[in-house]
């Protein structure tokens, strides 16, 4: 499946130090998958996680979930070791930790060749530079980092956000235009599904692709915040014929529900319908 039209309403976090865990996540409706081998697995487990996760890759069916390698970062002992391993790991892509320039990715890139890159965007300098990070050509998404961003910024929780709205918005509009995919952070209280849901519906309304997860209790929640509703889909089709029709009338405005629709709106509900299309196949299996 071409990787940026492919949903990724729900990206969870595997440790890849956990065979039992890694062997979980084929039965999980999950869009994608983030094996990782950064904050999730303990220092005495780095090196065997390394194996764990190459032998599971190797074996496993993970399909049609795409399969995201989340390395520790090159400034680390086993970064570089992590880095040579991924890339010859049966994997879609790299993620790299901490990315706070370009020449993170460039000084990656040098091993990986032609694997896709993802960046984990969680430092005050990676959101200042966002732009330029985004625009690099190996790099295919960007996935939040809400813990590490807290920490450096020196932030309190708080149910709104409002600490994170800048960075969350430097990267949103970086990643946007650049056309690549961003995936908003994590919610770390993983028995608190209502908290969670009014999170994945800001990160939506925000303009997120999915949400980055830590737990199977959460995937449910996340498939349900980014995929289109009845409502939004019931919507779009009224659209699509209402515009139509003003167009065959010779106007280039409709009027729904109170609303006025143009050819914007148009891109935006056809865009909304083939979402809904590929969710459905990929859910047919
Ligand atoms: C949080 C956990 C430690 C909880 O683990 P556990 O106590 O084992 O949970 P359960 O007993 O409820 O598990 C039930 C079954 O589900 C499997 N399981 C649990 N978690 C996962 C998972 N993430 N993926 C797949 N399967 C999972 C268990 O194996 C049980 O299976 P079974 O026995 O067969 O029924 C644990 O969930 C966990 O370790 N989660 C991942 C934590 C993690 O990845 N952290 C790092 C990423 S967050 C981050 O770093 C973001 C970013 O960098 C930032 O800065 O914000
Ligand atoms: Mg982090």
């Amino acid at each position: 499946m071409d990787p940026r039209t492919r949903p990724y309403r729900s990206v969870l976090y595997i440790p890849g130090s956990k065979p039992r865990a890694l062997d979980k996540a084929k039965t999980l409706p999950v869009d994608a998958i983030i094996f990782d081998l950064e904050d999730a697995v303990s220092v005495d487990e780095k090196v065997n996680a390394r194996a764990t996760l190459t032998q599971a890759l190797a074996e496993g069916d993970f399909s049609p979930r795409m399969r995201i390698v989340r390395i520790n970062g090159l400034d680390t002992q086993w970064g570089f070791d992590d880095a040579r391993a991924a890339a010859a790991m049966n994997c879609d892509a790299v993620l790299l930790p901490k990315v706070s320039s370009p020449d993170d990715l460039d000084a990656l890139a040098e091993i990986t060749g032609d694997l896709p890159i993802w960046a984990m965007m969680e430092t005050p300098r990676g959101m200042l530079n966002a732009a330029a990070i985004a625009a690099h050509p190996k790099l295919q998404g960007m996935v939040m980092g809400t813990n590490d961003l807290a920490k450096e910024l020196q932030t309190r929780f708080r149910a709104d956000r409002m600490p994170m709205m800048a960075g969350l918005g430097m990267c949103l509009l970086a990643a946007k235009a650049e056309g690549l995919i961003i995936v908003d952070g994590v919610y770390n209280a993983f028995k608190d599904a209502e908290g969670l849901a009014v999170e994945c519906a800001q990160g939506r309304d925000m303009g997120f692709d999915g949400k980055t997860l830590i737990h199977p209790a959460q995937v449910d929640v996340a498939n349900v915040a980014f995929a289109p509703s009845d409502e939004d889909l019931d919507l779009s089709r009224r659209q699509i014929a209402a515009f139509d029709e003003a167009v065959a009338t010779g106007q280039a405005v409709a009027v729904v529900d109170g609303r006025i629709v143009e050819n914007l709106h148009v891109a935006t509900a056809r865009e909304l319908l083939a979402k809904a299309e590929v969710i459905e196949a990929l859910q047919a299996g």
